[in-house]
């Protein structure tokens, strides 16, 4: 029998990395970056001949094959064995391989401005923008800002208002346009090789004007409204972290921050450890609800997805939301369980209905349907913007104090 094949989910700047790998913007012959493994990780996936690299949303985005080692200079060898047995932290060994593209990465902030393909920028009018000073002040009629940075939804990133920022520029100027590329900083042969795909001459730039460049992000402060706990609620693959994060994604776009507690990650990090036994998932939901009202009592919006099957714990996060002085949506993501399961995006439920897993919701575990959740929301054959426009809907309500229940 064939070994399973790990799964790795790596920083942020290798996840770039691929992306941009993924679309040729590298140029044809690129190949992909060595990622740091952990040794025992490693040692399987070397056995298995290959390593399934996942998002930070556990979608399975690569499989690596061929895999092998590599000396941190790049040559062929193990990474890390000269690391003493005794050792209980080894060195992560640094692999590398042919990568095989699976799904498509986990939509993000802006990701509608990345560039997708390589495509000729009409190199005269691109303007390299790897920082808020590079942004020309005004921007020139039909210049190509082309920004070299990361967006994320996890926390402020710098990447996050450069892009902002350069598109309140472009907005002024024109046939402007902005393009983001998420280049991993401290890559100057990977930025090399995207500029000539692109056909870039990074000396023939013009010296950005970097008078009042800061300035042109204009932040919305003002006063601050009172902190909501958004609960989407509902079977595996009902939608309920594709929604959240359309969501969270708009809200970042307009530069409201938001702490987006998706059931996987929760689990990856605050909960670790715990299973899908009703305790577990009791203590799971509980602690992930304390985390959100913790964010909405200082005024923050905290968007969670976990299944939360049982009522009465839901109940619970709303008394936890309500004793921490926030606001509290219930959004009970209704798809039905047959369209979750034809959708199966993870290969859950083809497991769960062989027994490869237990107590799986809704196929071995029962669901509390909500009686009088604040929006029910069926994703069948529904445009994934327009259900985020009726969460957006509800939280705008809330926090504006209309959705409050009496
Ligand atoms: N037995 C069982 N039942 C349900 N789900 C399972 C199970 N085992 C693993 N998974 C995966 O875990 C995700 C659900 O975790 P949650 O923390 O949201 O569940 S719960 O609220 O504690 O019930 C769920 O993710 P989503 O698909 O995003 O809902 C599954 O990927
Ligand atoms: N309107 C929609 N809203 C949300 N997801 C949708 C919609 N239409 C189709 N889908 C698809 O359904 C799947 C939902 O998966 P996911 O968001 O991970 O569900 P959950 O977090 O509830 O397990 C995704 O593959 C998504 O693309």
């Amino acid at each position: 029998m064939s070994p399973a094949t790990p799964a790795l989910h790596p920083s942020r700047e290798a996840l770039d990395d691929l992306e941009v790998l993924r679309r040729g913007l590298y140029g044809p012959d690129a190949g992909m970056r060595p990622l740091a493994v952990p040794a025992p990780m490693a040692a399987a996936a070397l056995e298995a001949g290959a390593l399934v690299v996942e998002d930070a949303e556990g979608v399975p985005v690569a499989r690596v094959e061929d895999l092998r080692a590599v000396e941190r200079d790049g040559t062929d060898g193990l990474a890390g064995a000269g690391a003493a047995p005794e050792d209980a932290h080894p060195a992560p060994v640094l692999v590398t391989g042919r990568p095989v593209w699976l799904s498509e990465p986990s939509s993000r902030p802006f990701q509608h401005l990345h560039l997708r393909a390589p495509e000729p920028l009409a190199a005269d009018r691109v303007v390299l923008v790897e920082g808020l000073a590079d942004i020309p002040s005004p921007v020139p009629d039909g210049a190509r800002l082309l920004v070299l940075a990361s967006t994320a939804l996890d926390g402020p990133t710098a990447g996050n208002d450069v892009v902002r920022a350069a598109s309140a520029g472009a907005l002024a100027a024109p046939g402007a346009r902005v393009v983001v590329v998420p280049l991993p900083p401290d890559a100057p042969d990977r930025r090399a090789a995207l500029l000539t795909t692109l056909g870039v001459d990074p000396a023939r730039q013009p010296r950005p004007d970097r008078r009042a460049a800061e300035q042109t992000l204009a932040i919305v402060e003002g006063h601050r409204p009172r902190g909501v706990v958004v609960l989407l609620t509902g079977l595996s693959g009902s939608g309920k972290s594709t929604v959240a994060r359309a969501v969270a994604t708009r809200l970042v776009e307009e530069g409201t921050p938001v702490t987006l507690l998706d059931g996987d990650l929760v689990r990856r990090h605050l909960t670790a450890g715990l299973g899908f036994s009703a305790a577990d998932r009791r203590t799971n939901v509980l602690r992930l609800g304390w985390v959100a009202a913790e964010v909405a009592h200082h005024g923050g919006i905290a968007i969670c997805s976990p299944i939360a099957p049982e009522d009465a714990t839901r109940e619970q996060v709303r008394a936890l939301a309500d004793g921490r002085g926030a606001r509290f949506v219930l959004v009970h993501v209704a798809t039905p369980l047959e369209e979750c399961e034809r959708r199966d995006r993870k290969g859950l439920y083809a497991a769960a209905r062989r027994g490869d897993i237990p107590d799986f919701t809704g196929v071995s575990a029962p669901y509390d349907v909500p009686d009088h959740p604040d929006l029910r929301l069926d994703t069948t054959g529904r445009d994934l913007d327009e259900c985020a426009d009726q969460v957006l809907a509800a939280l705008v309500a809330a926090r504006s104090g209309e959705g409050d229940r009496a």
